[in-house]
């Protein structure tokens, strides 16, 4: 039935079985260059023998975040990255895998973990030593790995930081597996694909060791392991929510943080207003002396609460908007798995896939004037709420009936790191080269629907600081 439609928009050559190669071979470059070529015009391309068009501005935003388009049957045909970890069907019963993810994040667990998250931060960052130079995208990565470890596996993975460092490990060989080919060839076995499934099998042999020594000491722990234990999940579905969970925990957070720090870098107003309120946030609490650990201001800060935090650290959180808005450049992506629709005078047929472009809000002048250049000031509550009454403007959260349920768990662990690197470090971005920073480094676009690292390395320089105002 895909194939009787005649579509009347720009449509990419396609060949039988593959559809159209260049999709597979650079997703992001091809389709950043339809958009060019298609003109703000909707266009499509295929993906084997499936239809996927790509719907534009606003009548297209209209569509597809209101219509009931699928979300899941989207990522897990055309997000490569996804495909292997998504669960195959919905959690149990009635309820969706998000609103199950959505119950290990909820604000008593969050008060809760909250003192445990920034003792390991702590832990880790006091590891770097007195002062040098590291990769962000590795090692302030890595404080966001550990932290989303605490909110989906077990308290005996997270007390070891050998077992952080290895399940980062099998992570990044989960994500590395999952190239495009995986879509046309899901059974040839590319090392990366072996890669990938050796490292599923290692993460379930991991979990698998956990369960079996929980059943055979009759020890129960109060962590996310024991929920999914106790709701009578197999170790399969385990290992698969966890891997799922990291994924949507971490590929972001992580990513976005970087680009965050090295966002203030490049515009030091802003880094010194949020350096200003983080040290009035601090001071806010009791007079800090200078330690050689974090640890005791990761304690001082705990004993604020998250409310705290989330409340005296607002130009964070128009920096993080910003940030988003500028660098989270990929494609949303759902399936028509209901009647037929019409777009813009196109017939979206049932069984068709659709990606909506971020771009199209994001870099829209007359919703964002100077798109390209980095306004915090765009995300003030007056400005937001002028922006409402132009319906969806932001897609970096979500929109419509998929929102991220995470917003608030990454909103946190992202200022939680900044607060605690800022207290303890003086830190910048330098390049490669160990010089300053003077515009953006561009982005390594490898993958469609994630927030890249930078092509040419950076680094997070750091010195420990006398703590308290300077
Ligand atoms: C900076 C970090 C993050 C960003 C930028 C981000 C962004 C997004 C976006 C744009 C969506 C919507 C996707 C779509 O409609 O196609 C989404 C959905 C989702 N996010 Fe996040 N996210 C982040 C962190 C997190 C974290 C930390 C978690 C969990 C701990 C999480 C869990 C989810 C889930 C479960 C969904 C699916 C919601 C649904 O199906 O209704 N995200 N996120």
């Amino acid at each position: 039935r895909k194939h009787d439609v005649k579509l009347n928009i720009p449509t990419k050559r396609s060949f039988w079985y593959i559809g159209t190669p260049e999709f597979f071979v650079d997703p992001f470059g091809f389709i950043m260059e339809c958009i060019e070529w298609s003109k703000g015009e909707l266009f499509s391309f295929r993906v084997m023998n499936n239809t996927v068009i790509v719907l534009r501005g606003i009548p297209g935003r209209d569509a597809f975040f209101s219509k009931g388009l699928d979300f899941m049957a989207g990522y897990r045909m055309l997000n490569p990255q996804l495909v292997d970890v998504m669960p195959v069907s919905e959690i149990k019963g009635d309820e969706s895998w998000a609103g199950f993810m959505a119950n290990f994040i909820r604000s008593e667990v969050l008060e809760r973990m909250y003192p445990t998250m920034l003792q390991d931060i702590s832990k880790i960052i006091d590891t770097w030593g007195h002062s040098g130079a590291t990769d962000p995208f590795k090692n302030v990565y890595e404080l966001v790995f550990a932290l989303s470890m605490r909110l989906a596996t077990c308290n005996e993975f997270c007390d070891d930081p050998t077992k952080v460092k290895a399940l980062m490990r099998i992570f990044d060989r989960l994500e590395a597996g999952s190239t495009p080919t995986s879509v046309i060839l899901p059974w040839f076995p590319t090392p990366a694909r072996i890669g990938r499934l050796l490292a599923g099998g290692e993460l379930y042999k991991m979990i698998s060791d956990v369960v079996q020594a929980r059943k055979k000491e009759g020890r129960r722990e109060d962590d996310p392991l024991q929920v999914l234990i106790d709701k009578g999940f197999t170790l399969v579905e385990i290992t698969r929510f966890i891997a799922m969970t990291l994924f949507a925990a971490v590929t972001n957070s992580g990513n976005v943080l970087c680009w965050l720090l090295i966002y203030l870098e490049v515009h030091p107003a802003w880094k010194n207003r949020v350096r200003t309120e983080i040290q009035d946030f601090l001071e806010t609490s009791s007079s800090i002396q200078s330690q050689p650990s974090v640890a005791p201001i990761a304690n001082i800060i705990a004993n604020m609460g998250t409310e705290a935090m989330e409340a005296q650290t607002p130009n964070l959180d128009l920096c993080i908007n910003e940030t988003l808005r500028m660098i989270f450049t990929g494609t949303f992506m759902r399936r028509n798995v209901a009647e037929d629709i019409f777009v813009s005078g196109t017939r979206i047929a049932h069984g068709t896939f659709l990606m909506y472009p971020t771009a199209d809000l994001h870099f829209d002048p007359s919703i964002y004037p100077s798109p390209h250049s980095f306004r915090p000031d765009r995300w003030s509550p007056e400005a937001v709420e002028d922006r409402k009454k132009m319906g969806i403007t932001f897609l970096g959260w979500g929109a419509g009936r998929h929102v991220c349920v995470g917003k608030r768990t990454a909103l946190l662990m992202m200022k939680m790191i900044v607060v605690l690197v800022m207290a303890g470090f003086e830190a910048d971005i330098v390049d490669e080269r160990g010089q300053m920073l003077k515009e953006l480094p561009a982005a390594k676009h490898d993958m469609l629907f994630k927030v890249c690292p930078t092509k040419d390395n950076v680094l997070l320089r750091y010195r420990r600081k006398p703590i308290g105002r300077d």
